[in-house]
C-alpha cells in the first residue's frame, strides 16, 4: 500500500452508498456526496459498485474503500462475494477492497482464507467486514489489512445493539491489524467514542449520506409522546 492510499489514523471515512431502491441512487449523486464529505473533512470514502467508484475517483482525491453489493441466488453473503467481484472493484479505482469476511458459503466455492490469499497475491489491500470477534481474529490471521465491524448485528448469529463499540474494543486489544469501527454510528459523539475504544478510523454512512434515514430519525423522535 503506498502512502496516498492509506487512511489516516483517527480519520473519518464517509460511506457514500445508495442502492437502486433509494432516492439518491446514481453515480452522479454519490460523486457529489463524496465532494461534500471531502469539504467536511473526510479522510476516505467507502463506495459500492465499480460504477460509483469510477465516478467518485474522478470527483475527489481521497482513498476509496470499495465494495460491490451483489446478490447471488442461494447465498446469504452480498458484500463483494467473489474474488472476481473484488478484482473489478479494485480495477475501478478502489485503494482497499472490503468484503464479507464471515465463514458463510461463497459463490465461487472458496474459503475466506483462500480469498484473502488470492487478493494479497494480486497486491490488493483487503478490509474484512466481520460480524463477530472470532471472525475478526480469523480474518487478521489470514492476512486481512483491516478488520471492520461492518456486519455486527447483520448476521443471524450476531444480533446486537449498534454501534457495537464493545466489539471494537475487544478486537483492538487483540489484533495486530487496525480495527475499524463501522455500523450504526449515528452521532459525532459516537464516532469519537469509537476512537476512544481503540478504532483506527471510523466509517459513517447512513447518518451522513442517507437523507431519508436521517429524516425518519427526526420524524420518529417528534412522534414520541404526541
Ligand atoms: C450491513 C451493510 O450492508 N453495510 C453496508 C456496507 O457497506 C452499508 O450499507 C452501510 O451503510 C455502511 O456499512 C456504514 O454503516 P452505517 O450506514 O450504519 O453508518
Amino acid at each position: 500500500m503506498n502512502m496516498t492510499s492509506m487512511i489516516t489514523k483517527g480519520g473519518l471515512v464517509v460511506s457514500c452508498q445508495a442502492l437502486q431502491h433509494e432516492p439518491l441512487y446514481g453515480s452522479q449523486h454519490m460523486a457529489v456526496m463524496a465532494k461534500a464529505a471531502l469539504e467536511g473533512g473526510a479522510q476516505g470514502i467507502r463506495a459500492n459498485s465499480p460504477e460509483d467508484i469510477r465516478a467518485i475517483r474522478q470527483a475527489v482525491d481521497l482513498p476509496i474503500i470499495g465494495l460491490w453489493k451483489k446478490d447471488y441466488e442461494g447465498f446469504d453473503i452480498y458484500i463483494t462475494p467473489t474474488v472476481a467481484d473484488a478484482v473489478a472493484v479494485y480495477q475501478a479505482g478502489a485503494n482497499i477492497v472490503a468484503l464479507d469476511a464471515t465463514s458463510r458459503p461463497r459463490p465461487d466455492g472458496l474459503e475466506l482464507s483462500q480469498v484473502i490469499q488470492e487478493l494479497k497475491q494480486l497486491g490488493i489491500p483487503v478490509m474484512a467486514d466481520i460480524s463477530t470477534y472470532e471472525e475478526g481474529v480469523n480474518a487478521a490471521k489470514w492476512g486481512a489489512d483491516y478488520v471492520s465491524t461492518t456486519l455486527s448485528g447483520y448476521t443471524p448469529y450476531s444480533k446486537t445493539a449498534l454501534p457495537n463499540l464493545d466489539l471494537v474494543k475487544r478486537l483492538t486489544q487483540t489484533l495486530d491489524v487496525p480495527t475499524v469501527a463501522e455500523g450504526g454510528i449515528s452521532t459525532p459523539q459516537e464516532a469519537k467514542s469509537a476512537l476512544d475504544n481503540g478504532a483506527y478510523f471510523v466509517v459513517v454512512g447512513s447518518a451522513i449520506t442517507r437523507p431519508q434515514w436521517i429524516t425518519a430519525q427526526y420524524f420518529s423522535a417528534m412522534q414520541e409522546g404526541s
